[in-house]
């Protein structure tokens, strides 16, 4: 396996630049705790025991979403998780976090500002041309390291992920180390039995490139969540259109995709599972279902598959020698609406098979509904980059680390 030089490799006492994936669910303005903070609060802990000045950056949302928030929440969560203050400045470049940066002592952490909220972060852009922006350039003379931890953003070609390699020493964090050596070895592992593979979640594009690449090596796909119904519309039911002005799920995806989903449901229909029902909130706020001959995309929102569906994915689960699972199945931060994460995800852990749980949101469920991380091989805490390591795709975040090491 390729290598990349990790934070053991660093000098002592250095000023180092840390990229975290911070990004998180956000309720009522309210940032919620999860994986992320946990497994990111060992390498951050380290440093700072180590006596470097540690400096994080992380995004959360995108412009334009209720997410898109500023860090200081983010700061007092992970500061809980390691016993010492992070303190944060609503700055990342400016003349404000260069002054918190330089005064910063050995051991000491500093949060800066959302990354997204500099226009220099988001395009995706040639490492070469994010190496040169306003952010990069201010930021690098004030440190001697530049580390990545952000496994679950190494898909994005962003200028806190890309830019600052080209210009700083580079070394992975434990998280970047952990969930490379993970999913790469996943990537490449054969199996004698059944192969199957859960996926639900938002993101339509995930799901289609999972089936495209790895079509021929899995057995079997149980679909829930926005793909399921994207993938019922193509079998002609009345579901995956939008009803709400202000949420995108379905329209431009499917506007976007429905070629690719038609072609794969023709070509694939025996290894791809459709739900046989999905679940709605009635008008006393209950759970009820329709089967799919009563789907009624103009009059109500479906948030899980139907309880029949949980029944048809149990044995398919439970016959497999390995499961992989990517996104939600249904809105399980809802417990109306959990039946079908909660479902697979305990038919899974009850199972003798490989199995590999993925989603930065999608692994919140483990712990919401009583279940242990032990109980899977892997639970990795990035989405769209789980789903590019399981295809073969080079994440550039990793690649440039590579390079700096040769
Ligand atoms: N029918 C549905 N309607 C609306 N949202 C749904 C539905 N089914 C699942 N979801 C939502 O999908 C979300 C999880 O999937 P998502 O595509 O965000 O991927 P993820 O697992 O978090 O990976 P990533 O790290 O890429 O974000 C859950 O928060 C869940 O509420
Ligand atoms: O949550 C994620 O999957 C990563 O943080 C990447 O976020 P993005 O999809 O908004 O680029």
């Amino acid at each position: 396996m390729a290598s990349f030089n990790t934070i053991d490799d660093l000098d002592d006492a250095q000023r180092v630049l840390v990229r975290l994936d911070l990004n998180s669910p956000v309720e009522d303005g309210k940032v919620q705790d999860n994986r992320r903070f946990q497994r990111h609060a060992k390498t951050v802990k380290e440093l700072a025991e180590a006596g470097h000045r540690v400096v994080l950056m992380a995004h959360q949302g995108r412009p334009g979403n209720d997410t898109f928030v500023s860090l200081d929440q983010h700061a007092d969560i992970l500061g809980g998780y390691i016993d010492r203050e992070i303190q944060f400045v609503d700055d990342i470049y400016g003349e404000k976090a260069l002054d918190a940066i330089d005064s910063l002592e050995a051991g000491e952490v500093l949060l800066l500002d959302n990354t997204r909220m500099s226009d220099d972060e988001l395009p995706e852009e040639d490492p070469e041309v994010k190496a040169e922006t306003e952010f990069v350039q201010t930021l690098a003379p004030h440190f001697d390291a530049y580390i990545n931890d952000a496994y679950s953003a190494a898909h994005r070609k962003h200028a806190s992920l890309v830019g600052f390699p080209l210009v700083l020493p580079a070394f992975a964090g434990r998280v970047m180390e952990t969930e490379y050596e993970a999913n790469t070895a996943i990537a490449n592992r054969e199996f004698d039995g059944q192969v199957t593979m859960v996926v639900g979640g938002t993101k339509a594009t995930d799901v289609i490139g999972v089936m495209n690449t790895l079509g021929d090596k899995i057995d079997t796909f149980c679909m829930g969540g926005i793909a399921s119904h994207l993938f019922l519309r193509a079998a002609g039911y009345d579901v995956g259109y939008d009803r709400h002005e202000d949420l995108d799920l379905y329209d431009t995806q499917w506007e976007n995709n429905k070629e690719i989903i038609q072609e794969l449901y023709e070509e694939r229909r025996d290894q791809i599972k459709l739900p046989e029902g999905l679940a709605y909130e009635d008008d006393d706020d209950e759970r009820a279902e329709h089967t799919n001959e009563e789907l009624n995309a103009a009059d109500y929102d479906y948030m899980d598959i139907s309880e029949a569906t949980v029944d048809k994915y149990d044995p398919i689960i439970r016959d497999s020698d390995a499961v992989f699972l990517k996104g939600a199945l249904g809105v399980f931060e809802d417990e109306k609406f959990s039946a079908g994460t909660v479902g697979a995800i305990k038919a899974i852990a009850e199972t003798d098979c490989f199995s590999v749980v993925g989603g930065g949101d999608t692994s919140r469920s483990i712990e919401m509904y009583g279940m242990d991380e032990n109980d899977f091989d892997h639970v990795s805490i990035a989405g769209g980059a789980y789903i590019r390591a399981l295809t073969g795709d080079d994440l550039p975040g990793i690649e440039l680390l590579i390079d700096a090491a040769n």
